[in-house]
């Protein structure tokens, strides 16, 4: 159940366009209002989500050995400026006693932490202590990779440039292999 307020967004969307010197009433933007609250709600879902939800499905399998879901295709929007912010996370954990999981589940985890006002920092963190508290496994390491469109159609205006953040938790801090193999495989075209 969503808690966005359709009316306060429209009344602000509204104001926005007037703001800026543009006419609300006039025919191509009478009904924007209603559409940017339409897309709030969409893009702003994972606010009403707990992320660690989805990782209750477990398996019992007795897999101690790594699990990488990699190129998880996401959109998320920077909180500073409210423009998006997209990329690639991939997530990698050692199941612990069976606490295997759903491979979809990782990518709802990644998608309910980055449908928020967020940083990249923070997308990567939370999927890694979401994982680590649910699934107690040996080891999580999540990376993700953006392009902030924030640095691109505005402000320092630098197209092109990514952004790559991970969070390393568990067994992979002090495993300098395990955490080398994770990545040259999330690097391996
Ligand atoms: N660490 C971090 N910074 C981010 C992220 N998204 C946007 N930013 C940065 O947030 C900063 C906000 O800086 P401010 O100086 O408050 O705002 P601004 O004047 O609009 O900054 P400029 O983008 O440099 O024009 C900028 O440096 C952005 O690049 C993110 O996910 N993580
Ligand atoms: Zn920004």
């Amino acid at each position: 159940m969503s808690d966005v307020n359709h009316d306060k967004i429209e009344q602000a969307v509204y104001s926005i366009l007037e703001a800026v010197g543009e006419d609300p009433d006039r025919d191509g933007l009478r009904d924007t209002p209603k559409r940017v609250a339409r897309m709030y709600e969409e893009v702003f879902q994972g606010l009403s989500q707990d992320p660690s939800e989805h990782l209750h499905t477990v398996f019992g399998e007795e897999h101690e050995e790594l699990v990488l879901v990699r190129d998880i295709p996401f959109y998320s929007m920077c909180e500073h400026h409210l423009v998006p912010f997209y990329g690639k996370a991939h997530v990698g954990y050692i199941p612990k006693e069976g606490q295997v999981t759903g491979l979809s589940k990782l990518a709802r985890t990644v998608e309910t932490v980055a449908k928020r006002p967020q940083l990249q920092e923070r997308i990567t963190s939370t999927v890694a202590d979401s994982i680590l508290q649910t699934l107690t496994p040996h080891g999580v390491i999540v990376v993700v990779e953006a392009e902030h469109m924030c640095m691109t159609m505005r402000g320092i205006q630098k197209p092109g440039t990514e952004t790559v953040t991970s969070a390393v938790r568990g067994s992979f801090e002090q495993d300098e292999a395990s955490r080398a193999e994770v990545l040259t495989l999330i690097n391996r075209s």
